[in-house]
């Protein structure tokens, strides 16, 4: 059906129309040419004696032929003086006399130029002027049968992509979802909201703890949605200083400043056609957020020390582990901003809001772990069970993750108890379990430290037992399960850098 639309039908009736032509006009060459930008005309048919394989590839560039311009600028036939002097339209690709009969029909739908149509004999006066109206009637069914053909083909195509749209959506849900874990109530919510917004090209606001897998999130999206063949690109917005964020976000020219020795593109260029996550949107400087919400608006920017304006279609995924609205509030961040990026807000719930969505996480994880065979045998305890299940995650499933990692390693008989839970042994790491006295007010009896304080001894905590080191295995980001970024920035805000 698909090959009857493109290949035969339009392409048919062409023919048969250039076919009756012959017959009626009596020419040796007519050619059909299709507008394919505002100044090239490529051949789409071509019949009569005259026809040869040169002219299949054959291109008419108008801003070199302002003679045929001009005529194709007025909407009527136009037949040419055989005694008057003229470039001839096939020049180099037909043997045609210099005198010969010539008529140039212009190919409009409404005021759109769609090509031409062409007439040669290489006889003189084969042409009359009585026949030039009836090839302007002509002329305009076959633009018609052109438009046609141009409005079946882009009906083909998309119908084409509809359907493989859909085959992606319509994929089986395990393998949809099957690397992101979880069956609580609270997470189920989670993922039909990005089935929901993945089918859009909606911002999305994705807010929660640290470790709640906002990356994750954003790039299922990105995944799910009709951009997954282009590139997903992120940006992690704390620790970086104004300068530095324009530049990683919009590129900059050589030369621009000092270190600017080569020119760089920035991640609205990189993330062309695809999607640009942007972690840590609440520390954006805000001297960019203005630049950031015109981007989102017009869909325009400017290289640092360019003048250029560029253009890029890019569907911006946002995160952020402060409540935004409250930034908004405090004044730390443009609240115009926090409206076009908030267009789908995605609240990801805490791994101590979750319910068993502990274990379940947790069993995924050791499961992972038993492809190699020095993890083949281990299992956890139910004490251990039942350690995951009271501790409050505050780095959520990051954290989880480092925990079974580690406690995996330690479990030498590969039975997972409560004491290797953590590096110490005896209870899990960081701050608050979860038990039922949790709740209860209990007065201090003595003065309490500031959550500031108390963040602030935690990190000085970890860095001791890191021996300073950030980064990498056995780094202070790891054992309090952030990622290193988030850890300086935090380190930042707190005065320890
Ligand atoms: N539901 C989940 N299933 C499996 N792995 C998960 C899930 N959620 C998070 N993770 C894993 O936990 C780790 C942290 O996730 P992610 O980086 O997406 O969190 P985040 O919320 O962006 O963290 P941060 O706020 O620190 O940037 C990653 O290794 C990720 O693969």
């Amino acid at each position: 059906m698909e090959d009857q639309l493109i290949d035969v039908h339009p392409d048919r009736v062409l023919d048969l129309i250039l076919q009756s032509l012959e017959e009626l006009l009596n020419y040796e060459l007519a050619v059909i040419l299709k507008l394919n930008d505002s100044s090239h005309l490529t051949v789409e048919r071509a019949a009569g004696p005259l026809v040869n394989d040169k002219l299949k590839s054959y291109k008419i560039d108008l801003l070199k032929r302002q003679d045929l311009a001009q005529i194709l600028k007025r909407n009527e036939p136009h037949l040419f003086d055989e005694d008057l002097e003229h470039e001839d339209t096939y020049v180099n690709i037909v043997d045609l006399p210099d005198s010969h009969s010539c008529l140039v029909a212009p190919l409009y739908v409404k005021d759109y130029l769609l090509g031409m149509l062409t007439l040669d004999n290489r006889a003189c006066g084969v042409f009359s002027p009585a026949i030039v109206n009836f090839v302007g009637t002509i002329s305009k069914l076959i633009a018609v049968i052109i438009a046609q053909k141009d409005s079946s083909i882009a009906l083909i195509t998309r119908n084409k992509d509809l359907i493989e749209e859909r085959n992606f959506l319509l994929r089986p849900e395990e393998s949809v979802f099957s690397d992101i874990y979880g069956n609580s109530p609270e997470w189920q919510r989670v993922l039909e909201c990005i089935r929901t917004v993945a089918a859009s090209d909606l911002p999305v606001l994705i807010q929660g703890e640290t470790g709640t897998g906002k990356e994750v999130v954003a790039r299922k999206i990105h995944d799910l949605s009709s951009r997954s063949g282009k590139p997903f690109i992120t940006l992690n917005c704390s620790a970086l200083n104004a300068g530095l964020a324009e530049s990683e976000l919009f590129g900059h020219e050589k030369g621009a400043f000092t270190s600017a020795v080569i020119r760089r593109k920035g991640r609205f260029e990189l993330a062309d056609g695809g999607t640009l996550f942007l972690d840590e949107i609440a520390d954006l400087p805000a001297e960019i957020q203005p630049k950031i919400l015109r981007t989102l608006q017009e869909g325009t920017y400017e290289r640092v020390g360019g003048e250029k304006t560029l253009h890029c279609d890019v569907r911006v995924i946002a995160a952020s582990n402060k409540d935004l609205k409250e930034q908004v509030e405090k004044e730390l961040f443009r609240e115009d901003l926090y409206y076009r990026l908030g267009v789908f807000p995605l609240f990801l719930p805490p791994l101590r809001d979750r319910g068993e969505d502990v274990i379940v996480i947790a069993e995924q994880l050791l499961n992972n772990l038993r492809e190699s065979e020095a993890y083949r045998h281990h299992y956890f305890s139910s004490d251990a069970i039942e350690s995951l299940l009271s501790y409050s995650w505050p780095g959520n499933v990051r954290e989880l993750q480092n925990v079974i990692r580690r406690s995996a390693l330690m479990a030498a008989d590969g039975i997972i108890r409560k004491e290797h839970l953590s590096p110490g042994g005896g209870k899990l790491p960081g701050p608050g379990r979860k038990d039922a006295n949790a709740k209860k007010t209990q007065k201090p009896d003595m003065p309490f430290v500031t959550m500031d304080e108390a963040v602030k001894q935690h990190i000085e905590m970890a860095l001791k037992l890191s021996d300073g080191k950030i980064y990498g295995s056995g780094g202070a980001a790891e054992l309090l399960g952030m990622k290193p970024t988030t850890l300086q920035s935090r380190m930042k805000k707190l005065g320890m850098m």
